[in-house]
């Protein structure tokens, strides 16, 4: 196994980075899309691109095609096409802890993949969706309650959400993700021990908040009559030993090379297969398949993710916008901000390069929203008339799946109708009702919100963070900031019990004593 983390060059020693600064400084400052787009109406071809299962539109952006052009060069220059590449290849490109980065390889169709795990993974997935079938055709399981967090919960969540439309009838889907007693609770008050399927989800079988909440849902099942722990409690883990040794014989597993926040085409999908079938489940790796190929064989020019990844890269490191705003236009991608805000920010929230010395700019901007039109009644003033620019994605769906008369077109109206009103503005001598305008975002279609324009979207990305994480030059495949946290959280614990508050800074200790029942 190669290092190919090594070679890479610092970005921003191009020569591409040089010019791109140039380029922002005589012009790329003063950008006008108003103006660009009066002028040539042909902006929107140029400034656009369909991929598999979904459309972007990014013809309102601030960037013109010099920068588009320099950005390609910067791409070249950094050799993502070879990083890239390295991933496809299976090579360990998470540098930190030596392994590769697979999970585009749990939705290569079988036959398709000479990398030597195919075999297992097309193994795990048709015994995976087998239980799926199996689980969806038992009626006497009416609840399912993933136990999971991070990537052990969010993908499921957000993906069940979208799609649970689909949902066979007679099964209600719970998410517990927080340690905190009350979340879990509010679910066992809804559910019965004989009705009810845990799935213990947690890649390591160590979070704390899982092993938490697994413990009191055992021990619930246990004390309320419950005593078939192999029929109503599975695990979705990379480690097995420790899910038996917790009690569960019922395991599917996953890898080492499949990220906690790229693990929804795992073993950690199971409630979406049990939501909307094993076909639909497929589907699903099939839309997010296509949108592997897209990246891994068209030009840099014509790839979503490329040009979505270098756009990232042109708004933060030039123009300087540290946050983004999602806005999807369809109430079943509610969970969507939180989705993204995980594997693009966990992912790319770095301060130091593949190698560990410190970067001199900047990396992961903030992620943010809320599904329109909500947001629009709540925090888009500021995204009209702040101090900040926050670009805006916005994310409309053609086809609903209801038959309600009006509301459709007045959800993908108001989604039309923000993207036109951030970038026109309005003049206003009064101050008060002056609208600058000339303020970016970039609309995303669908033609229908089904599993594999969903699993498209989601793999789109990936890979689009995949794009901005290796220009800045950064692992994007780690995460050992959440770690400080979690270690001293162990230390707290027993404090807070005890009331001990030596060792303690005066602040944290002040916390302690207000917070401790021995204080
Ligand atoms: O799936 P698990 O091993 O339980 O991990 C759950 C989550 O917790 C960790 O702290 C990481 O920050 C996440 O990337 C991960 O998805």
């Amino acid at each position: 196994m190669t290092t190919p983390g090594i070679s890479r060059p610092h970005c921003d020693h191009t020569a591409a980075w040089a010019l791109l600064v140039a380029h922002y400084e005589r012009e790329g400052r003063a950008f006008d899309a108003r103006d660009a787009l009066a002028a040539d109406p042909g902006r929107v071809d140029v400034f656009s691109q369909q991929a598999p299962h979904v459309f972007a539109d990014f013809s309102k952006g601030l960037i013109d095609e010099h920068a588009r052009s320099l950005l390609l060069e910067l791409a070249r220059e950094c050799m993502l096409e070879k990083h890239r590449d390295a991933m496809f290849a299976g090579e360990a490109i998470n540098v930190t802890e030596q392994r590769a980065v697979k999970h585009w390889l749990l939705r290569s169709p079988k036959g398709a993949s000479s990398d030597p795990d195919a075999a297992l993974v097309h193994e795990t997935l048709d015994a995976m969706l087998d239980y799926a079938e199996r689980v969806r055709a038992d009626v006497a399981i009416t609840d399912v309650v993933n136990i999971g967090i991070g990537g052990s919960d969010l993908g499921p969540q957000m993906a069940v959400t979208a799609l649970g439309d689909d949902a066979i009838e007679g099964k209600r889907f719970h998410f517990v993700s927080n340690v905190d007693g009350h979340e879990l609770a509010a679910v066992l008050r809804q559910v019965k021990p004989q009705s009810t399927l845990f799935l213990v989800a947690s890649k390591t079988f160590t979070t704390i908040e899982t092993m938490t909440n697994a413990l009191s849902a055992k021990a619930w099942f246990e004390s309320n009559g419950g005593t078939d722990i192999a029929r109503h409690f599975a695990a979705l883990t990379t480690n097995v030993a420790a899910a038996k040794a917790f009690g569960i014989t019922t395991t599917f597993g996953f890898w080492d090379w499949v990220g906690g926040r790229y693990s929804v085409w795992s073993a950690i999908g199971l409630p979406i297969a049990i939501a909307i079938g094993a076909a639909g489940f497929r589907e699903m790796l099939a839309g997010a398949h296509a949108m592997d190929r897209h990246f891994a064989t068209e030009p840099l020019h014509a790839n979503l993710p490329v040009r979505l990844g270098l756009l990232d890269v042109w708004y933060r490191n030039f123009h300087g916008f540290a946050s983004r705003s999602i806005a999807p236009y369809h109430g079943a991608l509610r969970r969507l901000p939180a989705y993204m805000q995980q594997l693009e920010m966990e992912s790319n929230g770095k301060r130091v390069d593949a190698k560990g010395r410190a970067l001199s700019i900047a990396t992961s901007p903030v992620l943010w929203g809320e599904p329109g039109t909500n947001g629009q009644h709540a925090y888009f003033q500021m995204l009209h008339q702040g101090t900040d620019v926050v670009p805006v994605e916005f994310i409309a769906v053609k086809q609903a799946r209801h038959e309600l008369p009006g509301h459709h077109e007045q959800l993908l109206a108001n989604a039309i109708a923000q993207a036109q009103a951030l970038m026109q503005g309005k003049r206003d001598a009064g101050g008060h009702r002056d609208f600058t305008g000339n303020r970016p975002s970039t609309f995303f279609i669908l033609e229908r919100l089904d599993a594999a324009s969903l699993g498209a979207l989601i793999a789109l990305h990936e890979h689009r963070v995949f794009v901005s994480g290796s220009i800045w030059g950064i692992n994007s495949f780690d995460q050992w900031g959440v770690e400080l946290g979690k270690v001293l959280a162990k230390d707290i614990a027993p404090r807070l019990a005890s009331g001990d508050v030596a060792g303690l800074d005066a602040s944290t200790a002040g916390l302690l004593r207000r917070l401790s029942p021995a204080g």
